[in-house]
């Protein structure tokens, strides 16, 4: 393995890959403690060890909800590598020559089951991403109801959130890394079972991480693979400077709305269950106040570009025009 360095989720300690980037720890906040508040108030990451948000689910495990989750389909995803970078299939016509990074199929929960136990002879990695909805069995929906609702829905009035668009179930192997994207939603990533590693960075670092343009299927990605970074494309890379921590069974993470994130399973620490809640962000201020905020600033760009790609109604002459635009003239 590459050099290593060591994480911990405050109970027990991870030897993990090192990039080369540097980080600093996620602080591990108690809800009740005022800082803890004051961070989710002010679009800052923390880590939450005691919201208990998912402890009615504290008894989940593959065997549990094979035998409860119903015969409903769930996305499963397909990768030959351990990265299931994500791509949105309506965008794949934008760009011809996209090859697809991993496969999708909906699986009912039993052949999901089947398929990791056999995937692991035939080297391919499999990842279940699937909204909860009303097809689960009921012992899952009382589970489900007996989410700590009352601090989640507390969270999201205090902090003016929009209203909650989804609870993903996520059901990943050991080892399995979702690469480095934002979300345009708040997130409240609550464990269930297993380890997850997370690297977080701010959207002050969008120079650092060129994600591709938002027209590609690969919207809201960076294109910088963290293993073999090409520093002459991505030369600023080179300044990327983020924060990770290790989040274990009953901790929330919340990942505020445009941070950049990295999710590893963490590998020989067996699969990972979880679970997102998901809330769009904060209304726009009517009264804009200035400077405006780096999220702000993503938020702009990508109107800009979606209005060039819209306005030259030909994505591949969009490259050109935005070089013809900028470079050379604002340096
Ligand atoms: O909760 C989050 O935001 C994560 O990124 C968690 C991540 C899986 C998310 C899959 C995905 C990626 C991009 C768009 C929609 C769905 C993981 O846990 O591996
Ligand atoms: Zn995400």
């Amino acid at each position: 393995m590459s050099q290593t360095t060591r994480l911990t989720d405050g109970r027990k300690s991870f030897e993990v890959k090192k990039y080369t980037f540097s980080t600093e720890v996620i602080p591990r906040l108690s809800c009740h403690d005022p800082e803890c508040e004051e961070r989710i108030e002010n679009g800052l990451p923390v880590v939450i060890p005691d919201a208990n948000l998912v402890a009615s689910a504290r008894h989940w495990n593959l065997d549990y909800l094979h035998d409860n989750i119903g015969d409903g389909k769930f996305m499963t995803y397909f990768s030959n590598s351990k990265k299931f970078k994500y791509y949105d299939d309506k965008k794949c016509p934008n760009i011809k020559s996209f090859k697809k990074p991993m496969e999708q199929e909906e699986l009912t929960f039993d052949e999901f089951v089947k398929k990791i136990n056999k995937g692991k002879s035939k080297g391919q990695r499999l990842y279940l991403q699937q909204t909860l909805n009303e097809t689960v069995g009921k012992n899952i929906v009382s589970d489900f109801l007996g989410f700590n609702w009352n601090w989640v829905t507390a969270q999201q009035k205090k902090n003016s959130f929009g209203p909650l668009t989804n609870n993903m179930l996520l059901i990943g192997q050991e080892g399995n890394i979702t690469p480095v994207h934002y979300d345009e939603q708040e997130n409240f990533f609550a464990q269930v079972y297993g380890y997850k590693r997370f690297i977080l960075f701010p959207p002050e670092e969008f120079p650092n991480l060129y994600p591709h343009p938002t027209y590609h299927p690969c919207d809201r990605q960076s294109q910088v693979d963290f293993d073999e970074p090409d520093f002459e494309k991505f030369p600023k890379f080179r300044n990327a400077s983020g924060f990770e921590t290790v989040v274990g069974p009953g901790d929330v993470l919340y990942i505020p709305i445009y941070w950049w994130h990295q999710v590893e399973s963490i590998p020989n620490e067996g699969h990972t269950i979880s679970v997102t809640f998901w809330y769009k962000g904060r209304p726009t201020p009517e009264k804009v106040t200035y400077p405006l905020n780096a999220h702000q600033k993503v938020a702009m760009m990508r109107n800009i570009e979606k209005m060039i790609a819209q306005a030259l109604n030909n994505p591949d002459e969009v490259p050109e025009f935005m070089q013809n635009m900028v470079l050379g003239r604002y340096t």
